[in-house]
């Protein structure tokens, strides 16, 4: 006979709606500080429906914006805490090159980031790292800081920590309703829950769920292929233990960028990506039709038939992933404009994993009302004029 059932908890310190790697964070940084905090997630996890699955992404100190750059020792040292809170590796470190033309800006500003770089020619990269082929002219900055993060263990870890913390995670349970206030009420598929802080992460949805809170972000949703390569001859080209992580930076053939990882989730297979996607709406990214053509695995076959001429042109494994993009690519980190014990945590156009454990600190911070540890300037809402225009 199964136990009388308890009546549910319904009030917390704090509510963060989302349960992907930057809501997870953020509630992980909230329970460390003995705070009482309730994260909700729409899907059973885990989930492969928004942007944080996958076994694999990017980590690098190589960035073209130093706000960005400047926070990377904060997060590799809060990723190798929480290996060490969970024992479990959850990086490996393989280097990066940045393939772009020398005195490109964005190239440049790399190199710049990086304090001590390394720049190698079309020569010295294929010496280095055989299985790329740059063209004449073309350079490669290398960050040797730089690896892959295994990404679907490192978002178990960050629960499996916010739990032992005495926090609370309630996974297919929608969010439907947010009532602002000095206590706000959160209405759920399941519940009522109030806190007087809310924190919304909710990836490529935040945009409608706080549309009911009189606020129009600029978010647009893109749906990604993350396609994968065979080598054409298994181990010559992108094994992961000697090949790096790479991406481009202004090369003409890509505007977006390209990025790829060595062959690591799937032995023998590369994964290349276009860094941009089809614009979508995140409940009906299902009803794509399959043979659709795929103007980016195009971009990549002329890419990898140029750069990397060790791997096959058509792609072994496609699989779909989510990025939200604002139109700067810079993400938000903001209270609410009218509701400041609302904060928001969105935007993360493609590259907001490596960051996660700060972006968690920083909307931690944001909600506590304490000083923010990093500069804030580039993540403020108002920086998109019109935002509150539809205000209540
Ligand atoms: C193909 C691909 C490659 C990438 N590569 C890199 C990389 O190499 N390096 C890097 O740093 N970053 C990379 N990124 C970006 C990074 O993965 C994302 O920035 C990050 O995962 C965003 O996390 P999130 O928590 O904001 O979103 P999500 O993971 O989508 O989490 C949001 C969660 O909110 C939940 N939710 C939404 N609405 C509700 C609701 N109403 N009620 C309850 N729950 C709700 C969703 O179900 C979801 O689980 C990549 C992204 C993609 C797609
Ligand atoms: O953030 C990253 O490092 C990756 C690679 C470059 C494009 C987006 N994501």
């Amino acid at each position: 006979m199964a136990a009388p059932s308890q009546p549910q908890k319904s009030t917390y310190d704090v509510i963060v709606i989302g349960a992907g790697i930057q809501g997870s964070f953020t509630a992980y940084h909230l329970a460390q500080r003995h705070k009482d905090t309730l994260l909700l997630e729409q899907f059973l996890l885990p989930h492969s429906r928004g942007s944080s699955h996958g076994q694999s992404r990017i980590i690098r100190s190589a960035y073209p914006q130093e706000y960005y750059s400047r926070m990377m020792p904060d997060s590799f040292r809060l990723w190798q805490q929480l290996e060490a809170e969970t024992g479990t590796t959850l990086y490996r470190q393989t280097g990066l090159v940045v393939l772009g033309l020398p005195g490109e800006p964005e190239l440049e500003a790399c190199r710049r980031s990086l304090g001590v770089d390394e720049v190698l020619d079309a020569a010295a990269l294929a010496q280095r790292f055989p299985g790329f082929r740059l063209q004449a002219g073309q350079v490669a900055v290398l960050d040797s800081t730089a690896g892959v993060l295994f990404a679907d263990r490192a978002l178990r870890a960050v629960q499996e920590v916010f739990r032992r913390h005495g926090g609370t995670l309630q996974d297919g349970e929608k969010v439907l309703h947010i009532e602002p206030g000095a206590t706000v009420t959160v209405t759920t598929t399941a519940g009522v829950y109030k806190a007087p802080r809310l924190i919304i992460t909710a990836g490529a949805w935040t945009g409608a769920l706080v549309e009911q809170l009189g606020l129009h972000l600029p978010l647009q949703p893109l749906r990604i292929n993350v396609c994968y390569w065979r080598e054409k001859q298994p181990g010559s080209a992108s094994s992961g233990s000697v090949s790096p992580c790479f991406l481009t930076l202004g090369l003409s053939q890509a505007p977006h960028g390209i990025y790829g990882l060595p062959s690591i989730e799937y032995p023998g297979l590369m994964k290349v990506c276009h860094h941009h996607g089809s614009p979508t709406d995140p409940e009906k990214r299902d009803q794509a039709p399959s043979s659709a053509p795929h103007p980016d695995v195009a971009v990549l076959s002329s890419f990898i038939s140029s750069y990397l001429p060790g791997l096959e042109t058509q792609p072994a494994v496609m699989e779909t992933c989510l990025y939200t993009n604002t139109p700067d690519e810079d993400f938000i980190l903001d209270r609410h404009p009218k509701f400041s014990n609302i904060v928001i945590g969105a935007g993360f156009s493609g590259h907001g994993f490596k960051l996660a454990p700060v972006v968690g600190k920083l909307l931690c911070e944001l909600s506590l009302g304490e000083e923010p540890s990093h500069n804030m300037a580039h993540f403020a809402i108002t920086r998109f004029p019109g935002v509150l225009a539809a205000a209540q």
